[in-house]
């Protein structure tokens, strides 16, 4: 499993490793925020024993946000989310065959009493940055970290908003 050195408040989880260039984005962002995350691959389909042994642990773990992502028939997030009281943030991965939206209607349909916070197709980024916003709202140094990110965004955009209006020479 890969971990930061400090323990882990986030679990990131995939159906896959052929996930891991979509989830690989909430791990970057995540450690560019200095949340300290683990990330590993669990299976509700190929390995129901370790999913149900990773989600019934997790809280004693010290985890407090869970981020699964999955794609086709998705059932990983919602499985995650019905045996852990953690907050289970869902990626739908983007499939050959149906272009993610299986992965998407997969995740984001559960049940009432079962939420899964579902992110777009792809929107493992999104993901980490929600788990960091969350873990922010009692944290205020993640908090400030976010709030730096977003001064970030809104320069780089005004950069480049700078540059399109400048007349031609
Ligand atoms: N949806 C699930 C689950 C699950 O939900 O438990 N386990 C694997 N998978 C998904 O199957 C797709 C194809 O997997 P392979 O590339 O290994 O064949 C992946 O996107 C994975 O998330």
């Amino acid at each position: 499993m890969t971990q930061t050195p400090r323990s882990p408040q986030v679990g990131i989880i995939m159906g896959s490793d052929s996930d891991l260039p979509v989830m690989q984005q909430a791990a970057d962002i995540l450690a560019e925020l200095a949340v300290p995350y683990e990330l590993t691959i669990v299976s509700a389909h190929r390995t129901p024993k370790r999913l149900y042994d990773y989600a019934q642990t997790a809280v004693e773990r010290g985890l407090r946000i869970i981020i699964a992502g999955a794609g086709g028939a998705a059932h990983l997030p919602g499985m995650v989310a019905a045996i852990t009281p953690l907050p289970v943030i869902g990626v739908p991965v983007k499939t050959k065959a149906l272009s993610g939206l299986d992965s998407l209607l997969s995740i984001v349909q559960m049940p009432a009493g079962v939420p899964v916070a579902t992110v777009a197709i792809d929107g493992a980024k999104n993901a980490g940055l929600l788990a960091a916003q969350i873990l922010g709202s009692a944290d205020p140094q993640i908090r400030e970290a976010i709030a730096r990110y977003k001064r970030d965004l809104e320069s780089v955009v005004i950069v480049k908003a700078a540059q399109l209006e400048q007349p031609d020479p």
